[in-house]
């Protein structure tokens, strides 16, 4: 199935990636976008070029994003990918969470989105920071399809050029089991899959071995939950920029271990 995008589609779709230029932290930010963390520090992001757009060998990921979401639109006629039920909500859905995330994850990490569905936020990382290393873990099989087939067609038409050595890769599974087998993540993200708690117990466990690892929650309006040995380094808060929905997305870092009263180096 090919993917057509009409002028007004991709007009929304350059409307949420602009809002992004915002959160490089410096000069004029939309209000839409514009984040207020707790801590700031945020990253370039640059449709079309910079880290949200090219990776190193030259992938062209806004074009990957206007791709995506006409795949999305078409094959939501025959599969149930999403609830949006007009463009605004389609592309604030598909886009804007990723558009914050883009803007703040550390380089050339290895990233795992778990429950992707039609690829809100994983695929849309993936595209917008072809640095990182992006898995994609999603247990049903028409959406598995549906993101293999994407992730297929932008490979080949160049929008996709992972600078990290490997496509997006998508893997047919849940959470749970991914988590059992000691995976190795530096990072862990995910939209509407789980209770945040739990989510939050989970990315833990699938970063578990990363020397640095941080595990993001995204949310509406309610306050994220704790986790004893992780605290929060930034609270994001922004608005999507077509339909006014207020966000949050909280970033956590696992903190280092206290140090032992007299304890030695050479133990
Ligand atoms: C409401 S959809 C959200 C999809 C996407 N993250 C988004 O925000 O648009 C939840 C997705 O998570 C998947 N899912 C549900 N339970 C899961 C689990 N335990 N592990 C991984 N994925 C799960 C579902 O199949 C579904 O595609």
């Amino acid at each position: 199935m090919t993917s057509t995008v009409s002028p007004a589609l991709e007009q929304r779709i350059a409307r949420v990636l602009s809002a992004g230029v915002g959160l490089r932290g410096d000069g004029e930010s939309p209000a839409s976008l514009k984040t207020d963390g707790v801590a700031g520090g945020t990253e370039l992001i640059e449709p079309g070029g910079g880290a949200a757009g090219e990776g190193a060998e030259g992938g062209r990921g806004a074009e990957g994003v206007s791709t995506w979401i006409g795949l999305v639109a078409a094959w939501n006629a025959r599969i149930d990918l999403t609830a949006a039920r007009n463009e605004d909500e389609l592309v604030d859905l598909m886009l804007a969470d990723a558009v914050v995330l883009a803007a703040h994850l550390p380089q050339g990490k290895r990233v795992v989105d778990v429950g992707t569905g039609a690829g809100a936020p994983g695929l849309a990382v993936a595209l917008l920071r072809q640095d990182l290393a992006l898995t994609l873990v999603e247990p049903l099989q028409k959406r598995v399809s549906f993101l293999r087939n994407t992730i297929g067609a932008l490979l080949q038409s160049g929008a996709l050029k992972p600078g990290a050595g490997r496509a997006p890769f998508v893997e047919r599974g849940r959470g749970e089991e991914v988590a059992r087998r000691a995976p190795a993540f530096d990072v862990a993200i995910s939209r509407a899959t789980l209770a945040p708690g739990r989510w939050l117990d989970m990315g833990a466990a699938l970063t578990a071995g990363a020397a640095a690892p941080e595990v993001w929650v995204l949310l509406a309006r309610e306050e994220p939950p704790a986790l004893t040995g992780w605290e929060v380094a930034e609270d994001l808060r922004y608005r999507w920029p077509l339909t006014g929905v207020e966000r949050r997305a909280v970033r956590y870092l696992r903190r280092a271990p206290a140090s032992t009263p007299g304890a030695t180096s050479e133990g």
